[in-house]
This record gives structure tokens, sequence and C-alpha cells, in this order.
């Protein structure tokens, strides 16, 4: 299996580009299906989710707005518990059917956050759309509404995922080494 090396990590190959490719198309096919008369707007949340994002959304059939906010939790491999907010939403969500676009959900701290804060502004809907779920980490009781693929509880990276920062922009996602 192929083998990297990013900072003082070790990362061997786990889930290629091909079967991302398949669990995205999936997803998009549903969101098609369910949402395509509910006028959404997506919303993407940088930094990690901005190649799932562009990937998912170029699968959408429908007229739909797209947006960014950018929060951070994650030093090293460790979530550290606060999630803080370094870009807002800025659009008016009352009565909006708004959907979550996250590369991961692992502890769960992060969009369990953003929902949560979402809520407040009286949207109509909350949809959370993730391309990777870690069932034996996640310490939060949250709704997902569209789950790309479920992982064990490793540390991974590519394809938007970062270690420190890098590997975000490799297409396949690999495995740290242990
Ligand atoms: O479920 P959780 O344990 O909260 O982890 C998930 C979050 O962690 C990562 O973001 P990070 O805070 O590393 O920022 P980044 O997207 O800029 O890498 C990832 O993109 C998710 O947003
Ligand atoms: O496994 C992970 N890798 C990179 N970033 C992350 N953010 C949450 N979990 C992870």
């Amino acid at each position: 299996m192929k083998r990297i090396q990013l900072l003082d990590k070790e990362f061997v190959l786990s889930i290629p580009a091909s079967d991302i490719k398949r669990a995205i198309w999936d997803m998009a096919m549903k969101i098609n299906r369910d949402l395509h008369d509910k006028n959404p707007l997506m919303v993407c949340i940088l930094n990690g989710s901005f190649m799932f994002s562009a990937d998912l959304m170029k699968l959408i059939e429908f007229p739909c707005e797209i947006s960014f906010v950018k929060l951070s939790s994650y030093h090293g491999m460790e979530s550290t518990g606060e999630v803080k907010q370094l870009i807002g939403l800025n659009e008016n969500v009352e009565g909006r059917t708004v959907v979550l676009l996250e590369d991961i959900v692992d502890t769960g701290v992060t969009i369990d956050n953003l929902v949560r804060q979402l809520k407040t502004q009286n949207p109509a809907d909350v949809k959370v759309a993730t391309l990777l779920f870690k069932p034996e980490a996640c310490t939060r009781d949250i709704k997902l509404d569209y789950v790309g693929l479920e992982i064990p509880n490793d540390f991974i990276v590519g394809y938007g995922l970062d270690y420190d920062g890098y590997g975000r922009n490799l297409p396949d996602i690999y495995t740290v080494v242990k």
C-alpha cells in the first residue's frame, strides 16, 4: 500500500479517490431527489470541506446558493474541544433550508456547535451532509442526514483534511501509521 510522510508522521493509503467519488455521487443523487424543490442554502465549512463541497456542488442539478463559514478546533491530531468561528455566515437563514457540508464528523463537537447556533436564527430546516463519519469517536447526539463513508477512529489526511496544515491537496485519503 502507498505510504507518504507529512511532517513527523507516516500515513498509509486507506480510501482511494475512486471510493470518494462514488460516495459523493451517491450523496448528490439523494440530495437532488430530496431537496430539489427546497431552494436550500448550501454551507461549506472551511477549511476541510473545500474539496468535498466543490465536487458535490458540481453534481447538484437544481439552482441553489452556496456560502462559507470557517471554523477551527483541531491542533495536530487532537480536538481542542473549543470551536473557534473565524468567518461567520452573512446570509439570513430565517425560513430557509440550510445544508451544512462537512468533510468529517469526528467527535461531533464542530457540527453540533454550528447546528445549535444556526437553529437560534429560525431556519426552516438544518441538514448535515458529511463525507466522512467516525461513529466510535462521536460524543454528540447529532442527526446526520447524508453520510458518505463511515470510517474507523483513526487520524486521517487528504481530500481536504490536514495534519497541521499539510495533506489537504491529496486526492486520496491516508491513515496515520501508529
Ligand atoms: O467532529 P469534530 O471532532 O469537531 O471534527 C470535525 C472538524 O474538524 C476539522 O476541522 P478543523 O477544526 O481541523 O479545521 P479545518 O477544517 O480548518 O482543518 C473538520 O474539517 C471538521 O470541521
Ligand atoms: O481524522 C482527522 N484528520 C484531520 N482532520 C480532522 N478533523 C477531525 N478529524 C480529523
